[in-house]
């Protein structure tokens, strides 16, 4: 996530008005389209929409700032998707960087990285 929030501070705003991270090798099998643009859009992980909350891969070591205890949590996001208004977004980003900064410090990395500081 530090590349990211970099890279939209220095370039991207300049230069857009929405932003969406993906994963990289993404093969869309369907149409992506306007009505996926919103302020903040998320997708559920294809693994665990319909699971419930204490099947989901949050971080679940209290010493994590992605911390999430087994009685919390409605949905588990996935971080292949991810889009919405670019300042909106660069906050989001910039959040998941520093948090895993401060997770760095303390000796830890959450279990599903930027995933897990998102959800
Ligand atoms: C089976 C499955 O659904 N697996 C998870 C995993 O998918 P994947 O197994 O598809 O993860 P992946 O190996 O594609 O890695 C995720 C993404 O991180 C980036 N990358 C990864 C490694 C690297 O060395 N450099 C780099 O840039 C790249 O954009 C890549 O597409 O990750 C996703 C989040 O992204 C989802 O949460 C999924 O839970
Ligand atoms: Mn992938």
């Amino acid at each position: 996530m530090k590349w990211a929030t970099i890279t939209i501070d220095k370039q991207i705003r300049h230069e857009a008005d929405y932003l969406f991270m993906m994963d990289i090798d993404s093969v869309f099998h369907g149409r992506f389209g306007a009505e996926s643009l919103s302020q903040l859009s998320a997708v559920l992980h294809r693994g665990y929409y319909k699971t419930t909350r204490e099947k989901f891969p949050y971080e679940r070591r209290a010493k994590s700032r992605a911390y999430i205890p087994l009685d919390e949590g409605d949905y588990y996001y996935t971080a292949a998707v991810w889009g919405g208004y670019l300042e909106d977004m660069y906050k989001l980003v910039r959040y998941c960087y520093e948090e895993s900064e401060v997770d760095a410090k303390n000796g830890i990395e959450a279990a599903w990285q930027e995933e897990s500081h998102l959800n």
